[in-house]
C-alpha cells in the first residue's frame, strides 16, 4: 500500500507517537510525508519515508498530485482544528481531491486507530480492484 503521512506542529507528537505504535503495520508499506512530519516519524523509527515539501512551502499540494494520479491508498492527517494555518486553500484542495477519488483519510487518531486496525485485517484488498478497473471519475 502506499501511505502518506501529514501532521500540524501541535500534532506531530501524537503522529510520531502513533506511528511508533504501529510500526510493525506499516514497515514493508511505500510511505510518503510533509517535510518536517517525515523527519520527526525518521528519526522516532526505522521507517523510510519519502519526504516532500513542508505543507505551508507545497507539502500538502504535492501529496495531492499523487491522490489526483491514483498513486495513494491512505491518508493519516492530523489536523490541527484550533489553530489557524496560512496554507490552509492547500488543506482543503487535498480533502477535497480524497473526496473526489474516494482515497481513506484520516483527520484525527481515532479514525487513524481504526483503519491502521483495518490495514492489518487485510481490509484494503478493495483499493487493489479499485486500480484493476479504474472507472473513469464521473463529470
Ligand atoms: O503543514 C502541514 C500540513 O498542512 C505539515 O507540514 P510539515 O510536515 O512540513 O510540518
Amino acid at each position: 500500500m502506499k501511505i502518506a503521512f501529514i501532521a500540524h506542529d501541535r500534532k506531530k507528537d501524537e503522529m510520531v507517537n502513533f506511528v511508533t505504535a504501529y510500526e510493525d503495520v506499516f514497515q514493508g508499506h511505500e510511505m510518503y510525508s510533509t517535510g518536517t512530519t517525515g523527519q520527526r516519524i525518521m528519526e522516532a523509527t526505522s521507517l523510510r519515508i519519502h519526504r516532500f515539501m513542508s505543507g505551508p512551502l507545497g507539502g500538502d499540494q504535492q501529496i495531492g498530485a499523487l491522490v489526483a494520479q491514483d498513486e495513494l491508498d491512505l491518508i493519516i492527517f492530523l489536523r490541527d482544528p484550533l489553530m489557524a494555518q496560512p496554507h490552509e486553500p492547500d488543506i482543503s484542495a487535498l480533502l477535497r481531491l480524497c473526496d473526489v477519488y474516494g482515497i481513506p483519510v484520516a483527520t484525527n487518531i481515532a479514525t487513524a486507530e481504526i483503519l491502521v486496525k483495518a490495514i492489518d485485517r487485510g481490509d484494503f484488498a478493495w483499493r487493489d480492484l479499485v486500480h484493476k478497473y479504474k472507472p473513469g471519475i464521473e463529470e
